[in-house]
């Protein structure tokens, strides 16, 4: 299955995933989570009234794709960011759901996921989340940009950051993590990659990545943190595996959201840079 963890590069895997896939990945129960998701969409269609959709000039340049390495204008550490601007100003192509690539469309259409490994290890609970998220994630297409969340600089170390404007209840659907399913990794900041069980050409599965360098939203600038907020779900929908975010403590207004991007992401991280 979908096995997935967030990592920043190289090919190598760096997931235990390749090797022992049950212990990669082990899914947790939000018991509460259908009442609160249905909190969380009724506080999702709260208006903002300091909404801010002033667009830069072409400074926008869509260059700042990746904001680690990227030169970042001073009057951009003071501003808030809202999900409509993130592609004028950071010139991500604003995608609500994951985006199947023609070029993998006919490897993910022949493959049944639930006959993954890992999904029948939880067949329960993947069913849950599946009736639960499933149908949520078909109306983020027709969905107004969500207003609820936020991209701010947090400081030199991290960047940018997610940050709430109102109270978000534990258990409430925060985002999608979308972007473009890709079965290489570009080694990009911006990739959650995950084992799959799907077959290559040559009968090999398939390594899998949802790269949000270029194509995605507001939950490819969440950061990282050994005590989250939020946590990400692993949804089967429509035969491919869609990643969610989902806080899993109450978060206040002006609190920054974060996630455990796991262990590997940071392995990973710390061998590239140990060997550059
Ligand atoms: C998905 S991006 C998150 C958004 C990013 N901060 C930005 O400005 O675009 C992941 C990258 O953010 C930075 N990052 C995230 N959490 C961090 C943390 N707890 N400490 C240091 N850097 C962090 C790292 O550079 C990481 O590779």
């Amino acid at each position: 299955m979908a096995h997935i963890s967030k990592h920043s590069s190289s090919s190598s895997t760096p997931t235990a995933a390749a090797n022992s896939p049950s212990s990669f990945f082990a899914p947790r129960t939000y018991g509460a989570i259908a009442l609160a998701f249905a909190v969380g969409l009724l506080a999702g269609s709260h208006a903002l009234d300091n909404y801010n959709n002033t667009k830069t000039s072409s400074t926008a340049a869509a260059s700042a794709t990746s904001a680690a390495s990227a030169v970042v204008p001073p009057e951009w550490k003071t501003r808030k960011f809202w999900p409509a601007d993130l592609e004028a100003h950071f010139g991500i192509h604003a995608v609500p759901t994951l985006l199947i690539p023609e070029t993998l469309r006919p490897y993910v259409d022949s493959h049944d996921i639930t006959t993954d490994y890992g999904y029948l290890k939880n067949q329960d609970l993947y069913d849950n989340y599946a009736r639960v998220f499933g149908p949520f994630i078909d109306t983020l297409p027709t969905r107004a940009p969500d207003e609820r969340l936020y991209v701010q600089w947090t400081g030199d170390v991290k960047k940018f950051g997610v940050f709430s404007t109102i109270y978000i209840p534990s258990g409430t659907f925060l985002a999608e993590y979308s972007g473009l399913l890709v079965n290489h990794s570009r080694s990009t900041d911006y990739e959650w990659s995950y084992l799959s069980d799907i077959p290559d050409k040559d009968g090999h599965t398939m390594s899998l990545g949802i790269d949000a360098q270029v194509v995605g939203n507001i939950a490819r600038f969440i950061n990282h943190d050994d005590d989250p907020n939020a946590d990400s779900v692993y949804v089967p929908w429509r035969n491919a595996w869609r990643v969610l975010y989902v806080s899993v403590r109450d978060i206040w207004p002006g609190e920054e959201v974060t996630v455990s991007y796991g262990a590997n992401y940071w392995e990973t991280r710390n061998k590239a840079a140990a060997t550059a």
